[in-house]
């Protein structure tokens, strides 16, 4: 079944003359997929993924999602579809420092309550998230707070964090960029188990041992597919 399709996405940016940064790309995942878009610093990854993310509009170009044309729905119901079909792996450390495991999981539903579309109590919120933790393999996280954490283990937390509103789709950015070989490995595996449980995963990494985990791998440069 097809989940995610992008047509012809450009999107054009101005430094003195226009350029553009992601170039007429088209893509097309099925629901179970696990692909990487790879490529150098500069390639555009990170704008194609906020793109699909509904983060950054496109110039030029359709994401359609589950049957949704993403950019064809005013702000208010794109928010809250993007939340619910999307989760999204921020680069770089994206966790509250003044909250543990736990909080930070929980965070999407105690920032939008709309999102508990199950309508969880308090106690409930930290259940679900606490047996997040626990297939992951890394409860004893739960009641760390980020400076307790390494940065492999903060990634970890966020990637769960991703997985709160059961989203069809997951979106990383450079997701093991920072981290050493062993750390890498398991975020890669944390992924992969996510994937078996039939999560869709769209990755951008410029690693290549990154990419050899995916089972689709495509290679962008100069905002194009090549
Ligand atoms: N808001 C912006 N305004 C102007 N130019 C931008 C903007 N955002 C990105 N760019 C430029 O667009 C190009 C693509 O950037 P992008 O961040 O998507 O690349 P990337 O492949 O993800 O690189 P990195 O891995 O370093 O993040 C770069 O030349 C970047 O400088």
């Amino acid at each position: 079944m097809m989940l995610l399709t992008i047509k012809n996405i450009r999107k054009d940016y101005t430094r003195g003359k226009v350029f553009s940064a992601v170039d007429n790309v088209s893509l097309s995942l099925d629901a179970g997929d696990f692909a990487c878009i790879m490529g150098k610093s500069g390639s555009g990854k990170t704008t194609l993924l906020n793109i699909i993310a509904g983060i950054v509009t496109p110039t030029n170009g359709r994401v359609i999602l589950d049957n949704t044309d993403i950019y064809s729905l005013d702000d208010k119901h794109a928010a809250l579809f993007r939340n619910q079909n999307i989760g999204y792996v921020p680069q770089g450390g994206s966790l509250l420092a003044n909250l543990n495991a736990i909080d930070n999981i929980c965070l999407p539903f105690y920032l939008y309550p709309q999102l508990n579309q199950q309508r969880l109590g308090h106690q409930q919120c930290m259940d679900r998230a606490l047996a997040l933790l626990e297939q992951a393999g890394i409860s004893y996280l739960k009641s760390m707070f980020p400076a307790q954490m390494s940065g492999g283990e903060m990634r970890r937390v966020a990637i769960i964090r991703s997985l709160i509103c059961s989203p069809q789709l997951v979106l990383a950015d450079e997701p093991t960029n920072d981290l050493d070989e062993d750390s890498s490995q398991d975020i890669m595996q944390l992924f992969q188990r996510i994937n078996q449980q039939g999560t869709t995963l769209l990755i951008v990494s410029h690693d290549s041992d990154v990419a050899c985990y995916a089972k689709q791998q495509f290679k962008m440069a100069a905002g194009k597919f090549v």
